[in-house]
């Protein structure tokens, strides 16, 4: 085997005659280079592209990468590094002192600069001033000037040059370098941790490899204070949790700072969590810790419901519920079952009120019949009939992803908005900005609400009038959010607030397989994974023929007229020869070939085409397109014909451009993670399942994944890997919410008065506690624990 040498890597040295195009947002140049050296074929002058920091025409540089064709310019080289070539000959340094940077310094003075100092001059000026008092005729003034100028780019040069050893990125770099000007060598070497604060992407390891090199000491405590943050945004945004107990953070900081020695014990912790809350970096009540987002999101929370749920509603009959109800099933051309009926109920009695249910339960059918209800007993007018240009219609659906919005539009005819456009969460909102931006309406019906996570459900609740009703309608054993928290479980299991749990299937007597699978996950029942039917099947397979078999499969069903939008790949992880990665590139081959037809762009290793499916990763709230969205390539344009470089996806008719800059917020879309398809639903689902995906295999990963088929689930892999997978239960997230919900409804005072109401209270205001939540007395320890911890400081 040969094994490449630093010297194989392929350079170009050269001069850089003209920048062609520059993107100062993310450092990308185009430019000429006149080339000196290099051991490609390129010869004389060559294309370069790359993200570099301050590139200067006339300079020389040393560039490393890849010799890239490209479709209508031929061959090109692309960048990954690149490097200031120093002038090493003393030629080369009177001209480089002489150059359009040293503003005034002319051939004979740069040539008595080396003359007197040599061929390290510029390492001598940067490091002592005085040194050009030896030089002859400079003034004061310019000595100053060449003294500044060295010292700048030396420090610029050294900071490259450190981070270029870490592996630091080239954008990454340049991100660095403007943030920090010319500080940066300063906070480099002198307080590295705060990259951790103010750059996106530089994680507590690289930083502290920097501080390392740096030389500061590995038990300073700036380093531990960055190693706790970094041990709680790990458990906050990595593990879904709320909170992290001291006990645990103890545990996580000592292993992430300590290696053969001991820099920190137990102590030294208490006391720096300790410090960061006096200091209010941090929440710590009782044995939890906390940021101050999560302790206020869950508390505030927890107020509003108690608010929300304490007002007294209109008093209706039940017979009058009854008499519409009946009507509605007449409209409607349905008969509700009991526990459907229960819904409705709760839902137009109760100021808030739940309904969860797996999937072909009814809960679409049930939120059509609770928005008929309502405007019945309400007096509103159907939608179609109401001019709703001022958007005021007093029913208003909302959900936390842009399709599921788009799916309850579709299926009430009523407008559906996602939960971020109806509190105006913009794209300039910042991350930690709190929105103020009350929802004027009267009756707000959330579905996918085992999507929301803490943050967003505060940002939603706090902006919902007190006299607002609420039906949140979900599927509790789905996976829950992707940010922190367990809101809808929280939220059910708290019991504050009338559940409907919605136990009859009935999409499995219309006889869908695939709901009678979900179930058998969901229950932990016996499943039989390789019966065939006529809506699901199991291929065996290896995990390297996974790439093979779904190649199979999609080319199967693309002769079947399915097209692209109808067949999705769902994996759990990105890497590997089954991963999301490997299988977006095998399926842009059969469902979207290379034509000369079809523009091209290439970002890093993957390469956007034309008619590509895509998928947004972050919210681009202004533009309406969210995290999870899914859109065809539209067109690209390439920056030589004189335009800036863009690609326009569309998003079912809604047409966002994006910049070379943004692209990285896009991924092919062919196969994407099951966490990114919760809230969608597909005709064609391919689930590969293969062992080496072992750590993501879990119940409510496959459960998710499974019931994301409407009408075809084709799983292929390891059998056993599957039946393991569907045994073992996610981590349960630490969360506050219920608690925070029981100590403001005062849930013991009233189990030990037994004071206990049954849930057909007429006034569901005081809907409290039913008996069967007295039988099983779930009673979390947290509560009435506020005795003595080392912790009472706050
Ligand atoms: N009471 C009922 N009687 C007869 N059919 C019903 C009843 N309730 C629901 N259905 C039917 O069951 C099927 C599934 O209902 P629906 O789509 O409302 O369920 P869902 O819980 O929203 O499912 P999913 O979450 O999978 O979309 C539909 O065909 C619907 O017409």
């Amino acid at each position: 085997m040969t094994q490449m040498t630093l010297d194989d890597e392929p350079f170009v040295i050269g001069e850089i005659d003209r920048v062609i195009f520059h993107n100062k947002d993310n450092h990308f140049y185009v430019c000429v280079l006149f080339i000196h050296e290099t051991n490609t074929e390129l010869i004389d002058e060559t294309i370069v592209t790359g993200n570099f920091y301050d590139i200067n025409e006339g300079e020389t540089y040393r560039f490393t990468g890849q010799v890239t064709e490209h479709q209508r310019y031929g061959k090109q080289f692309q960048a990954k590094e690149f490097k200031k070539d120093i002038p090493r000959s003393e030629d080369g340094l009177v001209e480089y002192l002489s150059g359009n940077k040293f503003v005034g310094v002319g051939p004979k003075t740069a040539e008595a600069v080396v003359n007197t100092l040599g061929i390290n001059a510029l390492k001598k000026i940067a490091e002592d001033y005085t040194v050009l008092h030896d030089v002859p005729g400079i003034s004061d003034s310019r000595k100053r000037m060449i003294y500044r100028t060295i010292k700048e780019n030396y420090a610029t040069e050294e900071a490259d040059l450190i981070m270029i050893e870490l592996g630091i990125e080239p954008v990454k770099r340049a991100k660095i370098f403007d943030t920090y000007q010319s500080e940066t060598l300063n906070i480099l070497t002198n307080t590295p941790y705060k990259l951790v604060e103010d750059i996106f992407g530089i994680g507590f390891k690289k930083a502290d490899l920097i501080a390392l090199k740096a030389g500061i000491q590995k038990n300073s405590s700036d380093r531990l204070s960055a190693g706790i943050h970094y041990c709680l945004e790990r458990a906050l945004n990595e593990e879904g949790h709320t909170y992290i107990t001291l006990d645990n953070l103890i545990t996580d900081t000592l292993t992430l700072l300590n290696d053969e020695v001991s820099y920190f014990d137990t102590e030294d912790v208490t006391e720096q969590v300790n410090t960061l809350a006096s200091d209010d970096k941090l929440v710590v009540q009782d044995d939890r810790i906390t940021d101050k987002l999560f302790y206020y999101s869950e508390k505030n929370s927890a107020n509003k419901i108690y608010e929300l749920s304490q007002v007294e509603m209109k008093h209706v009959s039940t017979k009058e519920i009854e008499r519409i109800i009946n009507r509605v099933e007449t409209e409607l051309n349905i008969t509700y079952n009991e526990e459907q009926k229960d819904a409705i109920t709760h839902a137009v009695r109760s100021p808030l009120s739940i309904i969860t249910g797996g999937p072909g339960t009814g809960k679409t059918t049930i939120v059509k019949g609770i928005i008929e209800t309502i405007r019945q007993l309400n007096d509103i007018k159907p939608f179609i009939d109401h001019d709703n240009s001022d958007g005021l219609y007093p029913i208003q659906l909302a959900a936390p992803t842009g399709r599921a919005a788009k799916r309850m539009k579709e299926t009430t005819g009523i407008d559906a908005s996602t939960i971020h456009r109806l509190i105006g969460w913009g794209r300039e909102t910042e991350d930690t900005e709190i929105i103020d931006n009350i929802i004027d309406t009267e009756f707000i019906i959330v579905d996918e609400m085992s999507m929301v996570d803490t943050w967003l459900f505060y940002q939603f609740i706090k902006n919902v009038l007190p006299e607002t009703q609420i039906v949140f309608v979900g599927d509790d054993a789905q996976l829950p959010s992707v940010g922190p928290g367990t809101v809808f479980k929280d939220l059910i299991e708290s019991r504050v607030i009338p559940v409907t749990k919605l136990k009859t299937i009935y999409r499995q007597a219309e006889g869908s397989s695939i709901v009678k699978l979900a179930y058998e996950i969901n229950n932990g029942q016996q499943v039989n994974i390789k019966e065939r039917h006529d809506d699901r099947s199991f291929i065996e397979a290896r995990t390297d023929q996974i790439a093979d078999v779904v190649d199979i499969i999609v080319k199967k069903a693309v002769e079947r007229g399915f097209d692209m939008r109808d067949v999705q790949v769902l994996a759990p992880i990105y890497r590997g020869p089954a991963g999301i990665n490997a299988l977006n590139q095998v399926l842009q081959k059969v469902l979207n070939p290379r034509t000369n037809e079809k523009n091209e762009i290439v970002i890093g290793e993957k390469v956007f085409r034309e008619s590509d499916k895509v998928i947004q990763l972050i919210n681009r709230r202004e533009d309406n397109v969210f995290n999870g969205d899914a859109g065809i390539i539209h067109s690209i344009v390439d920056s030589h014909e004189g335009s800036k470089e863009s690609v326009t996806v569309d998003f079912d008719g809604n047409l966002i451009t994006y910049e070379r800059k943004d692209l990285s917020e896009l991924a092919h879309a062919y196969c994407t993670s099951i966490h990114k398809a919760q809230g969608s639903e597909y005709p064609i689902v391919i689930m590969p399942i293969v062992p080496s995906y072992y750590h993501m295999l879990q119940k409510n990963i496959i459960y998710t994944g499974v019931t994301r088929a409407k009408d075809s689930l084709i799983i292929c892999g390891d059998a056993n890997s599957f039946l393991n997978g569907i045994k073992r239960e996610g981590i349960k997230r630490n969360t506050m919410l219920e608690t925070y919900l029981h100590e403001i409804f005062k849930i013991y005072e009233k189990l030990e008065d037994k004071d206990i109401v049954i849930e057909e209270s007429s006034n569901p205001k005081s809907f409290m506690l039913t008996e069967s939540m007295v039988i099983e007395k779930r009673i979390d320890p947290m509560i009435n624990m506020n005795g003595v911890t080392p912790f009472d400081f706050n």
